[in-house]
Protein backbone atom coordinates (compact mmCIF):
# COMPACT_ATOMS: atom_id res chain seq x y z
CA UNK A 1 0.00 0.00 0.00
CA UNK A 2 1.17 3.62 -0.99
CA UNK A 3 2.31 5.65 2.12
CA UNK A 4 4.48 8.38 0.77
CA UNK A 5 4.84 10.52 -2.70
CA UNK A 6 7.25 12.34 -3.37
CA UNK A 7 7.42 14.29 -6.82
CA UNK A 8 10.63 14.99 -9.38
CA UNK A 9 10.87 17.30 -11.98
CA UNK A 10 13.75 17.81 -14.96
CA UNK A 11 14.65 21.63 -15.22
CA UNK A 12 12.71 23.16 -18.68
CA UNK A 13 15.10 22.73 -21.52
CA UNK A 14 18.65 24.69 -21.05
CA UNK A 15 19.85 26.78 -23.66
CA UNK A 16 22.68 24.39 -24.56
CA UNK A 17 19.81 21.83 -24.77
CA UNK A 18 18.64 23.47 -26.88
CA UNK A 19 21.90 23.96 -28.71
CA UNK A 20 22.41 20.34 -28.12
CA UNK A 21 25.93 21.20 -26.32
CA UNK A 22 26.80 18.74 -23.44
CA UNK A 23 26.18 20.46 -20.65
CA UNK A 24 26.89 19.20 -17.53
CA UNK A 25 27.87 21.47 -14.76
CA UNK A 26 28.08 24.40 -17.02
CA UNK A 27 25.56 26.81 -15.36
CA UNK A 28 23.15 27.55 -18.33
CA UNK A 29 20.03 29.25 -18.06
CA UNK A 30 16.73 28.23 -19.17
CA UNK A 31 15.37 28.44 -22.94
CA UNK A 32 12.46 30.47 -23.53
CA UNK A 33 10.92 27.01 -24.15
CA UNK A 34 11.91 26.03 -21.06
CA UNK A 35 11.00 28.94 -19.03
CA UNK A 36 7.61 27.97 -20.39
CA UNK A 37 7.74 24.44 -20.01
CA UNK A 38 8.89 25.16 -15.73
CA UNK A 39 5.71 27.15 -15.80
CA UNK A 40 3.71 24.34 -17.55
CA UNK A 41 5.02 22.09 -14.34
CA UNK A 42 4.00 24.38 -12.02
CA UNK A 43 0.24 24.67 -13.37
CA UNK A 44 0.12 20.77 -13.89
CA UNK A 45 1.30 20.02 -9.89
CA UNK A 46 -1.74 23.18 -9.44
CA UNK A 47 -4.65 21.55 -11.18
CA UNK A 48 -3.05 18.30 -9.29
CA UNK A 49 -3.75 19.73 -6.09
CA UNK A 50 0.19 18.92 -5.24
CA UNK A 51 1.30 21.21 -2.35
CA UNK A 52 5.13 20.67 -0.63
CA UNK A 53 6.27 20.97 2.75
CA UNK A 54 10.37 20.57 1.37
CA UNK A 55 12.26 21.26 -1.83
CA UNK A 56 15.84 20.00 -3.04
CA UNK A 57 17.58 21.33 -5.94
CA UNK A 58 20.51 21.42 -7.66
CA UNK A 59 23.43 24.56 -7.48
CA UNK A 60 22.81 24.81 -11.16
CA UNK A 61 20.30 28.08 -11.98
CA UNK A 62 18.20 25.95 -14.65
CA UNK A 63 17.27 23.56 -11.96
CA UNK A 64 16.74 26.38 -9.70
CA UNK A 65 14.66 28.51 -11.88
CA UNK A 66 12.33 25.76 -12.62
CA UNK A 67 11.47 24.64 -8.84
CA UNK A 68 10.92 28.38 -8.49
CA UNK A 69 8.47 28.80 -10.97
CA UNK A 70 6.52 25.82 -9.82
CA UNK A 71 6.40 26.66 -6.38
CA UNK A 72 5.31 29.98 -7.46
CA UNK A 73 2.29 28.65 -9.79
CA UNK A 74 1.29 26.57 -6.51
CA UNK A 75 1.35 29.89 -4.38
CA UNK A 76 4.15 28.49 -2.19
CA UNK A 77 7.15 30.68 -3.07
CA UNK A 78 8.44 31.15 0.55
CA UNK A 79 8.83 26.79 1.02
CA UNK A 80 11.99 25.83 2.28
CA UNK A 81 14.86 24.95 -0.73
CA UNK A 82 17.68 22.77 -0.01
CA UNK A 83 20.15 23.60 -2.65
CA UNK A 84 23.03 20.88 -3.03
CA UNK A 85 25.78 19.91 -5.42
CA UNK A 86 24.93 16.12 -4.73
CA UNK A 87 21.70 16.64 -6.99
CA UNK A 88 23.83 18.54 -9.92
CA UNK A 89 23.67 17.22 -13.11
CA UNK A 90 26.54 14.33 -13.76
CA UNK A 91 29.44 16.24 -14.51
CA UNK A 92 30.26 16.10 -18.80
CA UNK A 93 34.35 16.03 -18.17
CA UNK A 94 36.00 16.92 -21.65
CA UNK A 95 32.69 16.47 -23.65
CA UNK A 96 31.37 20.02 -21.68
CA UNK A 97 30.41 22.46 -24.64
CA UNK A 98 30.78 19.91 -27.23
CA UNK A 99 27.79 20.10 -29.61
CA UNK A 100 26.33 16.47 -29.50
CA UNK A 101 25.26 16.07 -32.60
CA UNK A 102 28.66 17.18 -34.09
CA UNK A 103 30.78 14.14 -31.28
CA UNK A 104 28.11 11.89 -33.09
CA UNK A 105 29.43 12.83 -36.60
CA UNK A 106 33.31 12.82 -35.17
CA UNK A 107 33.24 9.67 -32.97
CA UNK A 108 30.08 7.90 -33.99
CA UNK A 109 26.78 7.73 -33.14
CA UNK A 110 27.91 4.53 -31.00
CA UNK A 111 30.54 6.05 -28.60
CA UNK A 112 28.19 8.85 -27.87
CA UNK A 113 25.71 6.59 -26.78
CA UNK A 114 28.22 5.02 -24.65
CA UNK A 115 29.50 8.23 -22.94
CA UNK A 116 25.39 9.42 -22.59
CA UNK A 117 24.35 6.39 -21.44
CA UNK A 118 26.93 3.31 -20.03
CA UNK A 119 26.30 2.73 -16.89
CA UNK A 120 30.00 3.02 -15.72
CA UNK A 121 31.90 4.18 -18.89
CA UNK A 122 32.86 7.91 -17.97
CA UNK A 123 33.56 10.70 -20.89
CA UNK A 124 37.21 12.03 -20.95
CA UNK A 125 38.11 14.08 -18.23
CA UNK A 126 37.90 17.75 -18.00
CA UNK A 127 41.45 19.58 -17.98
CA UNK A 128 42.81 22.94 -18.15
CA UNK A 129 42.45 23.29 -22.30
CA UNK A 130 38.21 22.84 -21.54
CA UNK A 131 37.16 26.42 -21.76
CA UNK A 132 34.23 26.20 -19.25
CA UNK A 133 37.28 24.54 -16.89
CA UNK A 134 37.70 27.48 -14.56
CA UNK A 135 34.53 29.04 -14.88
CA UNK A 136 33.25 25.34 -13.38
CA UNK A 137 36.17 24.65 -10.62
CA UNK A 138 36.79 28.21 -9.78
CA UNK A 139 32.74 28.72 -8.93
CA UNK A 140 32.32 30.42 -5.89
CA UNK A 141 28.69 28.59 -5.64
CA UNK A 142 31.37 25.41 -4.61
CA UNK A 143 32.81 27.73 -1.85
CA UNK A 144 31.40 24.92 0.62
CA UNK A 145 31.68 21.72 -1.22
CA UNK A 146 32.49 19.33 -2.86
CA UNK A 147 35.70 19.60 -1.46
CA UNK A 148 39.23 19.87 -3.25
CA UNK A 149 39.08 16.17 -3.27
CA UNK A 150 35.63 15.46 -4.33
CA UNK A 151 35.10 17.73 -7.12
CA UNK A 152 34.67 16.04 -10.64
CA UNK A 153 36.64 16.31 -13.37
CA UNK A 154 34.13 13.60 -15.03
CA UNK A 155 31.44 11.50 -14.12
CA UNK A 156 29.63 7.92 -15.64
CA UNK A 157 25.92 7.75 -14.41
CA UNK A 158 27.99 5.30 -11.56
CA UNK A 159 29.75 8.23 -10.13
CA UNK A 160 27.37 10.55 -10.10
CA UNK A 161 24.83 8.09 -8.22
CA UNK A 162 28.07 7.37 -5.73
CA UNK A 163 27.57 11.55 -4.33
CA UNK A 164 23.98 11.79 -4.96
CA UNK A 165 22.66 8.44 -2.90
CA UNK A 166 23.85 9.81 0.47
CA UNK A 167 22.46 12.59 -0.40
CA UNK A 168 18.94 10.48 -0.99
CA UNK A 169 19.84 8.10 1.79
CA UNK A 170 21.12 10.69 4.61
CA UNK A 171 18.75 13.47 4.02
CA UNK A 172 15.90 12.91 1.81
CA UNK A 173 14.63 9.32 3.16
CA UNK A 174 14.31 10.69 6.65
CA UNK A 175 12.24 13.64 5.65
CA UNK A 176 10.48 11.17 3.21
CA UNK A 177 9.77 8.70 6.48
CA UNK A 178 8.25 11.44 8.81
CA UNK A 179 5.65 12.53 6.24
CA UNK A 180 6.97 15.43 4.50
CA UNK A 181 5.64 16.17 0.78
CA UNK A 182 8.97 16.11 -1.13
CA UNK A 183 9.90 17.91 -4.36
CA UNK A 184 12.53 17.41 -6.22
CA UNK A 185 13.72 19.53 -9.59
CA UNK A 186 17.30 18.43 -10.61
CA UNK A 187 18.73 16.52 -14.02
CA UNK A 188 17.99 14.06 -16.60
CA UNK A 189 21.17 12.20 -15.15
CA UNK A 190 21.15 12.91 -11.20
CA UNK A 191 17.58 12.07 -11.43
CA UNK A 192 18.26 8.79 -13.92
CA UNK A 193 20.57 8.21 -10.59
CA UNK A 194 17.69 7.84 -8.07
CA UNK A 195 15.23 6.14 -10.24
CA UNK A 196 17.39 3.90 -10.96
CA UNK A 197 17.74 3.32 -6.82
CA UNK A 198 14.06 3.56 -5.92
CA UNK A 199 13.43 0.97 -9.15
CA UNK A 200 15.98 -1.16 -8.43
CA UNK A 201 16.98 -1.09 -12.01
CA UNK A 202 19.69 -3.06 -13.65
CA UNK A 203 22.63 -1.28 -15.28
CA UNK A 204 21.62 -2.29 -18.36
CA UNK A 205 18.16 -1.25 -17.97
CA UNK A 206 18.83 2.32 -16.80
CA UNK A 207 20.47 3.17 -20.13
CA UNK A 208 16.98 3.23 -22.09
CA UNK A 209 15.50 5.59 -19.91
CA UNK A 210 15.64 9.04 -21.21
CA UNK A 211 13.72 11.81 -18.59
CA UNK A 212 11.73 14.63 -20.63
CA UNK A 213 12.46 18.49 -19.65
CA UNK A 214 10.14 19.81 -16.95
CA UNK A 215 7.90 17.13 -17.16
CA UNK A 216 7.04 16.38 -13.49
CA UNK A 217 6.67 12.70 -12.09
CA UNK A 218 4.89 10.97 -9.18
CA UNK A 219 6.86 8.29 -7.29
CA UNK A 220 3.82 6.67 -4.76
CA UNK A 221 6.37 3.96 -2.22
CA UNK A 222 5.45 1.73 0.38
CA UNK A 223 6.56 2.00 4.04
CA UNK A 224 9.84 0.17 2.58
CA UNK A 225 10.19 2.89 -0.13
CA UNK A 226 9.57 0.46 -2.43
CA UNK A 227 7.17 2.05 -5.55
CA UNK A 228 3.90 0.87 -5.87
CA UNK A 229 3.62 3.70 -8.58
CA UNK A 230 6.82 4.46 -10.53
CA UNK A 231 7.01 7.75 -12.33
CA UNK A 232 3.82 8.79 -13.26
CA UNK A 233 4.38 11.86 -15.65
CA UNK A 234 1.81 14.69 -14.87
CA UNK A 235 1.54 15.24 -19.02
CA UNK A 236 -0.15 13.21 -21.86
CA UNK A 237 0.96 10.54 -22.49
CA UNK A 238 1.99 11.43 -26.35
CA UNK A 239 3.62 14.75 -24.84
CA UNK A 240 5.81 12.39 -22.92
CA UNK A 241 6.41 9.81 -25.46
CA UNK A 242 7.56 12.43 -27.99
CA UNK A 243 10.23 14.31 -25.16
CA UNK A 244 11.20 11.92 -24.39
CA UNK A 245 12.19 10.64 -27.92
CA UNK A 246 13.48 13.81 -28.69
CA UNK A 247 16.60 13.60 -25.64
CA UNK A 248 17.01 9.98 -27.16
CA UNK A 249 17.75 11.48 -30.79
CA UNK A 250 20.30 14.34 -29.28
CA UNK A 251 23.24 12.18 -29.81
CA UNK A 252 22.19 11.10 -33.27
CA UNK A 253 25.09 12.98 -35.65
CA UNK A 254 21.55 14.25 -37.86
O1 LIG B 1 24.41 17.68 -19.25
C1 LIG B 1 23.63 17.63 -20.21
O2 LIG B 1 23.96 17.89 -21.37
C2 LIG B 1 22.16 17.26 -19.94
C3 LIG B 1 21.91 15.79 -20.08
O3 LIG B 1 22.47 15.32 -21.22
P1 LIG B 1 22.31 13.83 -21.76
O4 LIG B 1 22.92 12.90 -20.77
O5 LIG B 1 20.83 13.58 -21.99
O6 LIG B 1 23.08 13.87 -23.07
O7 LIG B 1 21.87 17.56 -18.61
P2 LIG B 1 20.63 18.42 -18.06
O8 LIG B 1 20.08 19.17 -19.24
O9 LIG B 1 19.58 17.46 -17.52
O10 LIG B 1 21.15 19.29 -16.97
Amino acid sequence: MAQYKIIMVRHGESEWNQKNLFCGWYDANLSEKGVEEALAAGKALKEAGIQFDLAFTSELTRAQKTLGSILEQIGQQDLPVTKTWRLNERHYGGLTGLNKAETAAKYGEAQVQIWRRSFDVPPPPMDESNSYYKNILEDPRYANGPSKEEFPMFESLKLTIERTLPFWNDTIVPQIKVGKRIIIAAHGNSLRGIVKHLDNMSDEAIMGLNLPTGIPFVYELDAELKPVVSMKFLGDEETVKKAVEAVAAQGKAK
